[in-house]
């Protein structure tokens, strides 16, 4: 108890001294330290929950550009639809541009989907998680390709 008052780190006048005098005490103390990202294997519901994050991230990111570019941009979406139409960029670009913007937006619906039976509680036991991930990767790969060629 004696060694646990002696040891209580002071107040630090900043928040990196703070930091720095929290990590020179667990070194002091031989304090164990959890096990970082970086260590453990990748595997496939550990990828797919990261870009569950970057597609949810992307999609804020680009609702909220479209939102404020139709706000300040001078011409109308026809406009820009025609625009696009006027550089003639040939089908296999245009497929894969429009396949890029719809793989996010499938892929966060279907794996939203998956997220919301873990919140009812379904679907929990290991083999059911790679089987639902595998489920989401193909609806996601049909749907993009299908909305895709609309
Ligand atoms: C434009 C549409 C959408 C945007 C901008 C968006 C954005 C986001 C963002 C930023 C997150 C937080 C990601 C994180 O920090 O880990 C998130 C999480 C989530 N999204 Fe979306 N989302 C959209 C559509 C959807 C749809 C259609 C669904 C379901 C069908 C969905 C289901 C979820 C769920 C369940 C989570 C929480 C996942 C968790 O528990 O960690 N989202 N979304």
């Amino acid at each position: 108890m004696a060694a646990l008052l002696l040891s209580t780190v002071p107040m630090g006048t900043s928040a990196k001294q703070e930091m720095d005098r929290f990590w020179d005490k667990n070194a002091r103390l031989s304090r164990p330290v959890s096990p970082h990202i970086s260590i453990y294997k990748w595997s496939l519901p550990m990828m797919m929950s990261i870009t569950h994050r970057g597609t949810g991230v992307a999609l804020s990111a680009g609702v909220s550009l479209f939102g404020l570019a139709a706000l300040v941009l001078p011409g109308d979406y026809a406009s820009y639809l025609d625009l696009i139409k006027s550089l003639s960029l040939g089908p296999a670009l245009i497929y894969s541009a429009k396949f890029a913007i719809a793989f996010p937006v499938m892929y966060h619906t279907w794996n939203g989907i998956r997220h919301l039976a873990w919140d009812l509680g379904k679907g929990f036991k290991i083999p059911e998680v790679y089987q639902t991930g595998y489920i989401v990767l193909a609806l996601t790969l049909l749907s993009a390709a299908g909305v895709a060629s609309l």
